[in-house]
Parts: structure tokens; sequence; C-alpha cells
């Protein structure tokens, strides 16, 4: 990986949640261009208010969220819109246009009112149909699709958007073995290729050890961050879970159950 040592986002003494109520607090991490970081804990944990916050969906409690060295409260939604792309799980709205409808979709902080595509826009589009195999899908409709394909398709839409930073909320639910594979090995070669800088929630935590270049874990106190290998070997994957029901077996970079 070509690593630039430019922060695209830094989160320092953050805390989230919903009015008086605080889910998480003192969240601290960095994220330079290129990296694929995962956001793991227990449900209920605060994975997805925190990804919530970060897309500028609901306010921060206190303390800074820059992306791009710029506050992200100071964004005009048109400028936060070239920056930041959110695929999130449900996106009923839009299953009823086809496949290239909706990754055109992608395209829209870019073109005019009458929302023409240019060449560019087009080459864009195009390339994110052959990132992520979905030439022959092209013209089907949305509804159309299987939950690893229409993931493919949010996915292809957030890379059309073309922005530095791409959140997404549990992309691999309702997904095979094979097809999580595919969709975080999609998501690695499009930070690592294309130095994008993508943060995306997940339960498939084998997966992210393997796959991811850093991970946030949520664990309700001190919130670690850092490379998978570190974060083995500081042991912080042996408290995920309580131990009487789960291992962690830091060879394997796996958990047991205990029978
Ligand atoms: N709109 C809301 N208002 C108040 N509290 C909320 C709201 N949405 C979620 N919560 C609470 O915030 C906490 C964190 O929820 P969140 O959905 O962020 O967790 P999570 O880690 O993503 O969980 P899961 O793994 O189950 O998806 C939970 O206690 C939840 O009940």
């Amino acid at each position: 990986m070509v690593k630039t040592e430019k922060n695209i986002l830094s989160i320092a003494d953050l805390s989230i949640g919903y009015g008086s109520k605080t889910i998480a607090q003192n969240i601290n991490f960095d994220l330079e261009a290129g990296m694929l970081c995962g956001i793991v804990g227990i449900n209920g944990i605060g994975k997805s208010t925190l990804l919530r916050t970060l897309g500028g969906f609901q306010a921060k409690l206190s303390g800074t969220i820059l992306l791009n060295d710029e506050p992200l409260e100071k964004y005009t939604s048109t400028a936060l819109s070239k920056e930041l792309s959110v695929v999130l799980t449900e996106q009923p709205a839009s299953k009823n246009l086809t496949v290239q409808e909706l990754i055109a979709l992608g395209r829209q902080p870019y073109t005019n009112w009458l929302g023409t595509l240019t060449q560019e826009d087009k080459q864009q589009i195009q390339t994110s149909l052959d990132s992520f195999l979905l030439n022959d899908l092209r013209n089907n409709k949305c509804h159309e699709l299987s939950d690893g394909q229409l993931q493919r398709v949010l996915v292809a839409r957030a890379m059309a958007q073309d922005t530095s930073l791409i959140l997404l909320d549990e992309p691999t639910t309702h997904l095979d073995l094979y097809h999580k594979v595919q969709i975080l090995k999609m998501l690695q070669a499009l930070a690592h290729d294309k130095q994008k800088t993508i943060l995306f929630t997940t339960h498939e935590i084998e997966l992210a050890i393997q796959l991811c270049d850093r991970i946030l874990i949520l664990d309700g106190k001190n919130h670690p961050f850092g490379d998978p290998c570190q974060l083995i070997e500081e042991k912080h994957f042996d408290k995920l879970f309580p131990s009487e029901m789960v291992q962690f077996d830091a060879k394997t970079g796996s958990f047991k159950v205990n029978k």
C-alpha cells in the first residue's frame, strides 16, 4: 500500500449520543488516505451512532471531528457531498432505478441543475460498474437484485461519488461468507488502489482482523484503535465478549465457543 501522511479523518475526545443520553465518550483515532478501518463492538455499544455522527446525520455531544483538516460542522451539504459518501443498510427509496441509474446518482454533487452527465461523470460510472463486477447487471432494476448484488451497487455508487471518505453501516449483513469476503476485498481494493479512506461497522471481527488496516473497538471504556495485529497482541479482543461463552484465540485470530 502506498501511504500518504495526510489524515483524512481526525477524531479527538469525541462523545456521541442522543440529547442528554451519552452512548460513548473519549473516542480518539486518526485515519490516513488509503486505509480500510472496521468498527467492531457488541450489540448496542454505539457503532451505528458513531457512523451517523461522522456522516453528519446527527450532532456530536462534544469533541472534535476533522475531515480533511476542517471541522465537520463547517461543511455545507454540497461541500460535504464531495468529501464524504455514506452507504446505509436499508435504502429502499431508490430500488426502482436500474443499477446504472442508481450509480449515476453518485455523480449528483458534480452535475449541473439539469443533471447532465459529462464525459468524466460517464467515465466514473463505468469505472464503478467495472470495479464491482456490475456490467452485466447495469440495466436490471435494483429491486430485482440479490442482497449481495445490491450491496455491490450501493458501494459502486459511493465510488462514483469520488469522495475521500466512505462510511458504510454493516455492508456485509445478510451475505454468505463468500459474498462477505468479496465485498470486503472490493472495499480493500478501493481503499488501497484509489487511496480512499473507508470506515465500516461490522460484526465480522475475524474477517476485519484479516482484511482491515485499522480496527476501532468500541468497548464502552477506552475504545482501542490500531493495527489488528497490535490489538491482538495487546489482548483487546480477549475482553470483547464474556469469557464463559467465547474465547479469542490469538494464534488463529478467531473466536472459539466454550463447550
Ligand atoms: N434514536 C435514538 N434515540 C435514543 N437512543 C437510541 C437511538 N438509536 C439508538 N439508540 C440507542 O443507542 C445505543 C447504541 O445504538 P447503536 O445502534 O448505535 O448500536 P450498535 O453498536 O450499532 O448496535 P448493533 O450492533 O445492535 O447494530 C443503544 O442503546 C440504542 O438503544
